[in-house]
């Protein structure tokens, strides 16, 4: 089948490249054009694990294209799928100009059947607007149809997201969009990945309770590791025994400093403001998004604690992508944490595997700031190693090494990446979340 995908970012790269893995001949559309020109060298502006192997497939195969037309794009395929972004506005509500824009375009390039598809997460009854900008721009008798197909990919592992999903969600009105869903789909419901078909504003519904439902986990299981810290227990064995059960799961009880990211941030924000819309108090995500806010607090508290005092202490930061595999810190805790050690004058140097030139990009390089190519360049000399993001690579490390290298051997793990007895038998005086 022909596809169409508007939007060149962390989602709309994958859609499209996977699409094109299982056989559709995919034009990906992107405004911005130093994108575009990467795309066509075969050059990914993201990182995410498998996707250049993919796109070399899929540009080398004839499978897969790149454009700034999207006039061109529209009229390549019958359906074209939005993955264009939809950030906070200050009030908590979704931006959806970017939405609108192409739902507006569409209508005015489109020459024959199209089906629009939301893969872009937008709040519950989005697709009426766009059913009513499409044919307010429309002007002319051509049939359309608009369906939702929430993504539930992860950064870090979005191809293997994308390709084994644990449920594929359709939400159309009528036979023929539903049709066209089902056969783009075929290849992964024939693996047996399960395609549940809705009504549209369920689909839209799904994917921001899904996300809540993610964020309010982690936030219950840091409140949790607080509890556990002040009462002795170990917070890694309270999510192991809660994990257990199966209503519950282990997944998500990974307590730390706090989600980050570019979705549960956003999207609690705006599940929040859909419900306060409809005249709903959902008071619970409030209390969420208040946890979650607190957790920098309290990690630089822990840093205080091993510390005293952070003015002129030379401190290593490991991690800086709001988690790890992926070059993203949009909403990251280190975002937050940086400049709070800086404030409080920390000597920082920094290292992470693929977020740095994204990171530096924001907190320029300096004589209290400075970014190294080597996790062991950044604790030589150093008074006190922070890690913030969970790396494998951190895991991996040669920690005796590490310990020689640094002046003090202190520790301050916000992602329990380590074991307390281990650091501690390697002689660390080591500082994790939830565990005395
Ligand atoms: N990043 C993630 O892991 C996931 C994101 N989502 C949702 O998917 C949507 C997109 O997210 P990301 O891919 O992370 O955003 P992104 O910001 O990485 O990508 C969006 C892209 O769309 C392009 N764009 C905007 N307007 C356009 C237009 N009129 N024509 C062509 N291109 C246009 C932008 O230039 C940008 O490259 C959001 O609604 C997000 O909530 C859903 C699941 C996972
Ligand atoms: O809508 C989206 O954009 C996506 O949002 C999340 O994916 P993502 O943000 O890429 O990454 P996650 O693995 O969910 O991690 C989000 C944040 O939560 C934190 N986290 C995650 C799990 C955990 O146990 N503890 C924890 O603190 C991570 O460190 C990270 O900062 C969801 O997991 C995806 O299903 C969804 O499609």
């Amino acid at each position: 089948m022909r596809v169409t995908v508007i939007g060149g970012g962390y989602v709309g790269l994958v859609t499209g490249a996977c699409f094109s893995h299982l056989g559709n001949e995919v034009l990906i559309v992107e405004k911005v054009p130093e994108k575009v020109e990467k795309l066509r060298r075969g050059e990914s502006p993201i990182y995410e694990p498998g996707l250049d192997e993919l796109l070399k497939e899929g540009i080398e195969g004839g499978s897969l294209r790149f454009t700034t037309d999207i006039e061109e794009g529209v009229n390549f395929s019958d359906v074209v799928f939005i993955c264009v972004g939809t950030p906070s506005l200050p009030d908590g509500s979704a931006d959806l100009s970017q939405v609108e824009e192409v739902a507006r375009l569409t209508a005015k390039s489109m020459k024959s059947y199209k089906l629009l598809v939301e893969k872009s997460t937008v709040p519950v009854n989005t697709h009426q607007l766009v059913k009513k900008t499409v044919q307010r721009y429309l002007g002319r008798d051509i049939p359309f149809d608009v369906a939702s197909n929430p993504e539930f990919l992860r950064e870090g592992s979005a191809v293997y997201d994308f390709l084994n999903p644990d449920r594929i969600v359709v939400g159309v009105e009528g036979d023929k969009a539903r049709e066209i869903m089902e056969e783009l789909y075929r290849p992964l419901t024939e693996r047996g990945f399960p395609l549940l078909v809705t009504d549209p504003a369920t689909a839209e519904l799904i994917k921001h309770a899904s996300n809540s439902f993610l964020a309010m986990k982690i936030s219950f299981i840091n409140m949790v590791a607080d509890l556990c810290e002040r009462t002795g227990a170990d917070i890694e064995l309270v999510a192991e025994g809660m994990g257990y059960d199966k209503r519950i799961g282990r997944a998500f009880l990974n307590a730390g400093i706090g989600y980050g990211g570019s979705c549960f941030p956003k999207d609690v924000k705006a599940f929040i403001k859909i419900a306060e819309d409809v005249g709903l108090d959902f008071g619970l995500l409030r209390e969420v998004e208040k946890i979650n806010s607190e957790r920098i607090g309290r990690f630089i508290e822990k840093v205080l604690n091993a510390l005293w005092t952070l003015k002129d202490k030379k401190i290593a930061v490991w991690g800086l992508a709001f988690k790890p595999n992926t070059d993203d810190i949009r909403e990251a805790p280190s975002l937050k944490l940086i400049p709070e050690l800086l404030k409080k004058g920390a000597r920082i140097r920094a290292y992470d595997p693929k977020a740095m030139e994204n990171f530096s990009r924001v907190f320029l390089p300096g004589d209290d700031l400075m970014y190294v190519q080597d996790k062991y360049e950044a604790v030589k000399g150093a008074e006190a190693l922070l890690i913030l993001t969970e790396w494998e690579e951190f895991a991996k490390a040669d920690m005796e090494k590490v310990r020689e290298l640094m002046e003090l051997p202190i520790v301050v793990d916000g992602r329990n990446v380590f074991k307390p007895n281990h650091m501690r038998a390697l002689g660390f005086e080591y500082y994790s979340i939830g565990r005395s």
